[in-house]
């Protein structure tokens, strides 16, 4: 069998024509959406994330900031900072960029942002309503992949699910989200027993470990779904992702290639968020 392969930047593309219809629209009743971006640090690739979220907020009619704190910024001054922007009115997403330099609590970070403007979806808050299916700002990495499935005509109610990895932003949130969408979810992690064993189980494998390679074809079901979160470089420098591709393809039913997978999604879902706030922040008033 060889693997449908997943477009992800097609259907970012689309959703984000959608979008900036809305935007659009907002704008003619007086509101344009507006993100907070904060970069604290000299992360490179957390730079190119920052720098492509600030175009995109362009592109689709929103207005961005870009806040760039340097490297020895104190926690104090990152929370003070995030408190002037919760009771800013024209701003309605907040994201301060991960990761953040060692000396700061990224927990206390989250927590600071207003639940109402946490476009992330990391707030324990919105976590808690994830987890208990209410409305609220999904994570946007495992929203993106949820929106990918739907697209794909991909059904995952009785389906099982087998997620590898378990960070709070991508591994238990896209568990959560499946379990949620009635599939019968495994995670699995570095103390799992005979991995491959597990995720040979799965309807629907997500790879989310951050290891170039790591799922072979060995670690594979005939027909799978295979999602592959992974955002590495390998040793030529290439970027690929944590699913050894070639040969996963050959097996899989369906695939998300690295570039143009999931990551497309991640910036997509976020301007869908900011949308969001800023039409339910028109109802508050
Ligand atoms: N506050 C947050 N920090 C981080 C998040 C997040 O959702 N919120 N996620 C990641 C990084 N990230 C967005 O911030 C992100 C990663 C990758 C992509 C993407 O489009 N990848 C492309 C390849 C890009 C490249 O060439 O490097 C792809 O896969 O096609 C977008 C966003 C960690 N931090």
């Amino acid at each position: 069998m060889t693997a449908v392969i997943i477009n992800g930047k097609e259907v970012a593309d689309k959703k984000k024509h959608e979008i900036a219809q809305e935007v659009s629209s907002l704008k003619g009743q007086g509101i344009t959406p507006g993100l907070v971006v904060i970069l604290v640090g000299n992360n490179h690739a957390s730079r190119t994330y920052v720098t492509n979220k600030e175009k995109t907020c362009k592109e689709l009619g929103m207005n961005s900031l870009l806040i760039e704190m340097p490297e020895e910024t104190s926690e104090a001054e990152l929370l003070a900072k995030i408190e002037e922007l919760n009771n800013d009115a024209a701003i309605h997403g907040i994201l301060v960029q991960l990761p953040l330099p060692k000396h700061i609590d990224e927990t206390k970070v989250i927590e600071t942002i207003s639940p109402l403007k946490d476009v992330d979806g990391f707030h324990p808050i919105n976590i808690g309503r994830m987890m208990t299916g209410q409305k609220t700002f999904l994570p946007c990495t495992p929203y993106g992949i949820m929106v990918l499935l739907e697209e794909y005509g991909i059904s995952v109610a009785g389906k099982h699910a087998v997620v590898v990895g378990r960070s709070n932003i991508v591994g238990k949130p896209v568990g959560q989200l499946l379990l949620n969408q009635h599939a019968t979810v495994t995670y699995c992690h570095s103390r799992t027993k005979d991995l491959a064993e597990q995720t040979r189980q799965a309807d629907i494998l997500v790879a989310a470990v951050g290891i170039p390679n790591f799922i072979t074809a060995e670690h594979v079901k005939e027909g799978a779904v295979v999602i592959d979160v992974g955002i590495n470089r390998n040793e030529a420098g290439k970027l690929c992702g944590d699913v050894a591709f070639a040969e996963v393809s050959e097996k899989a039913g369906y695939i998300t290639p690295v570039p143009k997978g999931v990551g497309p999604m991640t910036i997509t879902m976020l301007m869908y968020n900011t949308l969001q706030s800023a039409k339910e922040s028109m109802n508050r008033k």
